[in-house]
């Protein structure tokens, strides 16, 4: 407890033990990507299956020859089946297997040909065995560990799922995230919002950051301040999704009406209040199966908070090894002030020097938030920053760094 409010390292492990792991499902690889490896990758097959050739050239069996009979050719995909020795070579593409007998591959631009004779030229070096040769196995060998259980299946780890034999993978289902967005000035419409109204951008924002999390997403219709009708869309929502993220309304304010919503529904609120700047309102509930995360309403608290408690919980409720955000060390590109009370993430830009906090630090300023694509963190009464000092940085927009 940091006076009253809880450290942010308490509250996001009380979240993710909140929420429960997903069941598995076997997908096809496209769909696994994004997704976390529910059991370890492991080859099925041997690759190369083969020696094969690393260069276009010929295949020779005795490479301290000055020159060979050419007696047939391999390509990939069609192999020469016969056996070579004394100065007998094949023609070889890279990539096709080795003829058996073969102990060296020479480079074509190191020959000169005449029929079926080849001879090294005259700029060419000493050929040495096993020269431009894959051996079998190089790259994996059949039950070898490839990625481990909890990694994230990424564009590489498809390419070694095929490569390694597997069209599918066993993945968490998706997890099923509701979107509740309250507040009686918010308009869905947004080409035509009055000024008395304002458009209700976070439900599409955190819409986009959870699908990009792999979640399956339902942005449900804006309620107004009015707590019959949000205890209405909390229990129906709760009723068929894992997570339900409530944005706004988690203040002190007579127009704060979530918990006050969730309380008579019979939820079990487990915390409120974080020693964060911005998102000290956020608060953690669980109604029935349903993990409630209430997120405050000012769009860079929404968002900040999105990456910092939303994030790491579908990550482990998807089974990621490292649900936490991962913080790396940067150079700051200008100085910083002295911290406040509460621990700052302060939203900046990666430069060339280093970080560069942005303009607007306001947790309303929706513009100076898009502009930014990495967090400082600068702990609780921090002492001013010079540019240059390192500080920890969650980088934006890279799937949660897991
Ligand atoms: N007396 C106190 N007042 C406030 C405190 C406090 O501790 N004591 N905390 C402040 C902090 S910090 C925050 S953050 C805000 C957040 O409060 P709420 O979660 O109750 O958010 P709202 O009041 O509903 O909205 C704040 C702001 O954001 C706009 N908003 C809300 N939802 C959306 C949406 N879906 N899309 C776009 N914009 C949205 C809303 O109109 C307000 O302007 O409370 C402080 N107050
Ligand atoms: O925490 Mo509020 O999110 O500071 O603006």
């Amino acid at each position: 407890m940091t006076g009253g409010l809880l450290s942010y390292e308490d509250a996001v492990e009380a979240l993710l033990a909140m929420a429960k792991r997903l069941p598995a499902e076997n997908v096809p690889l496209d769909d696994a990507a994004g997704r976390f490896l529910l059991e370890p990758l492991t080859a099925r097959r041997t690759q190369p299956a083969t020696d094969v050739s690393a260069m276009d050239g010929y295949a020779v069996a005795d490479p301290s020859c000055s020159s060979w009979q050419v007696v047939g050719e391999s390509r990939a995909g069609r192999s020469f089946t016969g056996r070579l020795s004394g100065s007998e070579a094949t023609r070889i593409s890279t990539g096709a297997a080795l003829p058996d007998g073969a102990t060296a591959v020479i480079l074509q631009e190191n020959i000169a040909r005449d029929g079926k004779t080849i001879a090294l030229t005259e700029e060419s070096g000493g050929e040495a065995e096993g020269q431009h040769i894959r051996r079998r196995g190089q790259d994996f060998a059949e039950g070898d560990v490839l990625v481990e259980a909890g990694e994230r299946v990424t564009a590489r780890t498809i390419g070694l799922a095929a490569s390694a034999g597997h069209s599918r993978l066993a993945v968490a289902l998706r997890p099923r995230v509701a979107i509740l967005q309250s507040g009686s000035e918010l308009s869905a419409d947004f080409e035509n919002c009055p000024d008395d109204r304002l458009p209700a951008s976070n439900g599409p924002m955190l819409a986009e950051l959870a699908r990009s999390a792999g979640a399956d997403v339902s942005l449900l219709p804006v309620v107004p301040d009015n707590e019959t009708a949000i205890g209405g869309a909390l229990s129906s929502a709760a009723e068929d999704h894992d997570v339900l993220v409530t944005i706004g309304g988690a203040s002190v304010g007579d127009h704060d009406l979530i918990q006050p919503a969730l309380r008579p529904l019979g939820a079990d609120i487990q915390f409120w209040k974080v020693a964060i700047k911005p998102g000290k309102p956020l608060f953690a509930a669980r109604l029935n199966n349903c993990t409630i995360l209430g997120l405050p309403g000012n769009p860079a608290s929404a968002f900040v908070t999105a990456c910092l408690f939303l994030e790491p919980m579908l990550r482990s409720m998807t089974g990621c090894v490292r649900p936490l955000p991962r913080f790396v060390t940067l150079p700051l590109a200008a100085a910083i002030t002295q911290g406040g009370t509460r621990r700052e993430f302060l939203r900046a830009r990666l430069t060339n020097y280093g970080v560069m906090p942005i303009g607007g630090q306001d947790s309303s300023l929706l513009a100076a938030l898009a502009h930014a694509d990495c967090l400082i963190e600068r702990p609780a009464h921090a002492e001013p920053a010079k540019a240059g000092k390192l500080a920890q940085c969650l980088l934006l927009g890279t799937g949660g760094t897991a």
